[in-house]
């Protein structure tokens, strides 16, 4: 396709104010055909596609199928970014990443398919547990249940709780999820911190720290982190409160693994993707676009940034980035996810009544479920660490923290829980190459001066270079489902400028 008009492709260029740099990929059409080959990194192929993540992979087989050459570089030794299995003894596979899938998430549930792997439910048979100001609770849990009542708690704090969610879901409908900054109360909510939002509206301890645990869960951040508007905003892209931070059941895996369907993915573009290329600068003129690699130059008519965005900054970009642009990405924080496994020879709680799910509000790990792969063995508990409990717990010696993980494990399901057979963990924000939990946000004020900047109803672009990635998404931002959305959108967009 081509750009419908010649004003509508300037219309593109004046958007992302690169100098000039927009102009011309019409014409580098022609140049590509007729002068292959062109220096070090080989041919000049139409897209480079910098990170092999879902964004990127979806990105390439995007622009694949379509029938451009392209060329992903990813830095790590494998693809799959933010998501990837651990084999077990045994030859089952558990996710130490992105992993839960909810069934309005068409695009996973399409790829699942497509690649031959089927979806299950997640275990949630049983009671879960609720550690609450030292008393447990045993409780069951099904879909649209919360567990306040199960907090022991008088009714004002089931109260509170109800009605600070329930004016959450009333507000974020009117933000927008591709530009927040167009609300008109925008300005005012992102100068006001979600904390403060929060101790204006409750007057008991029990129904805050519900609420903080629930916004530390569920978006890796504290509410003293973010703003009002990014915390509406984050509720918008994520279509509501998920279910399972107010103690409702978690939702759909994919059998074999979230790494497995990366990888088969990646296993279709074959020997275009590059791993163990960590790209350390773009070049650009008004006719290609150069990546530069320890291992090689790479040169293309376009490219896509498909890395976590706070690590933007890590790349240099020759001409610099629009400095609203570079401040944008800078402004980026990470938020902070760990996830911990223990692996027992079978789900031995399964047999006390216990779902292997649970809550625990003093316990490293808030949040545990039952993580057994399909089939029922080996039997595997899995607990996130998340927020500020991951920033302290992270700097502690491993072994104190496996102790308190598996002490909080033994509380409610006996001393077999002291003894698992292997144990693991994965700190996210500790990744050389990703260095955030499930995403990042932006620090408080930014969304209404620099939020443009990411582009709006498009994604960001300067020049030749567009960016994607499940953080930037229009829709399920932080989801692998974003992130899916990001590439096939990036496709689409580079594809048409392409012409
Ligand atoms: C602990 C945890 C739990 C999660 N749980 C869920 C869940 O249950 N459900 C869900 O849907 N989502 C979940 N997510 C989120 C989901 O995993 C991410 O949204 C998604 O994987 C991000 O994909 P991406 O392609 O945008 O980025 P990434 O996966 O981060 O990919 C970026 C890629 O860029 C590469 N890279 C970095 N620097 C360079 C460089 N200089 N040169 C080349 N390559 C580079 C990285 O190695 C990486 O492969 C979770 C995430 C985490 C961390």
């Amino acid at each position: 396709m081509v750009p419908s008009s010649r004003r509508d492709f300037l219309g593109v260029a004046g958007i992302v104010g690169a100098a000039g740099l927009a102009s011309g990929l019409e014409s580098a059409s022609g140049a590509a055909s007729a002068q292959p080959a062109a220096e070090a990194g080989g041919d000049l192929v139409d897209v480079l596609i910098l990170g092999g993540g879902y964004a990127g992979l979806s990105a390439a087989r995007h622009l694949r199928l379509r029938g451009r050459k392209v060329v992903v570089l990813e830095a790590n030794d494998r693809t799959g970014g933010r998501t990837r299995d651990r084999i077990l003894a045994g030859g089952r596979r558990v996710e130490l990443g992105g992993q839960y899938i909810v069934p309005d998430q068409t695009r996973v549930h399409d790829l699942a398919r497509e690649m031959g792997l089927e979806m299950y439910a997640s275990w949630n048979e049983g009671d879960w547990f609720l550690d609450f100001e030292g008393r447990t609770a045993r409780y069951r849990t099904s879909p649209g249940q919360c567990l306040v009542d199960a907090l022991g708690q008088p009714p004002e704090v089931r109260t509170e709780i109800e009605t600070t969610v329930q004016a959450l879901s009333e507000l974020y409908p009117a933000v927008s999820a591709a530009t927040p900054w167009t609300h008109p109360k925008a300005q005012e909510w992102d100068g006001l911190m979600f904390e403060s939002w929060l101790g204006d509206r409750l007057k008991t301890s029990a129904a805050l720290r519900f609420l903080t645990l629930m916004t530390n869960q569920a978006f890796s951040v504290e509410p003293s982190e973010i703003s009002f508007l990014q915390m509406l905003w984050f509720l918008k892209t994520s279509h509501g409160l998920p279910g399972w931070a107010l103690g409702g059941p978690q939702a759909d895996r994919v059998d074999g693994g979230t790494g497995l369907l990366g990888e088969r993915l990646a296993k279709l573009l074959g020997d275009d993707v590059r791993v163990g290329r960590a790209v350390r600068s773009v070049t650009q003129d008004d006719r290609t676009v150069s990546v530069d690699t320890a291992q090689g130059s790479f040169r293309a008519r376009a490219a896509v940034v498909c890395l976590p965005p706070q690590l933007t900054n890590t790349v240099r970009f020759d001409p610099p980035l629009p400095s609203d642009l570079y401040r944008a990405f800078d402004g980026l924080q990470a938020g902070m996810t760990v996830k911990v496994q223990a692996v027992y020879d079978r789900p031995f709680w399964r047999e006390l009544g216990w779902s292997g799910n649970g809550i625990a509000f003093e316990g490293p790990q808030a949040f545990t479920f039952d993580n057994t792969p399909r089939g029922g063995s080996p039997g595997v508990l899995l607990g996130f660490i998340s927020a500020d409990q991951a920033t302290k717990w992270s700097r502690l010696a491993p072994e104190l923290r496996k102790a308190a993980i598996l002490a909080t494990w033994s509380r409610v399901y006996g001393e077999p829980a002291l003894a698992p057979i292997d144990y693991f963990e994965m700190n996210w924000p500790a990744e050389t190459f990703i260095r955030c939990g499930h995403g990042c946000h932006l620090s408080p004020g930014l969304w209404s001066t620099l939020g443009p900047a990411f582009g709006g109803e498009r994604m960001p672009r300067f020049g030749r270079v567009w960016w994607a990635s499940s953080d930037l998404a229009k829709d399920w931002v932080g989801y692998l489902e974003g992130a899916i959305h990001a590439g096939e959108q990036v496709g689409r967009e580079v594809d048409v400028e392409l012409g």
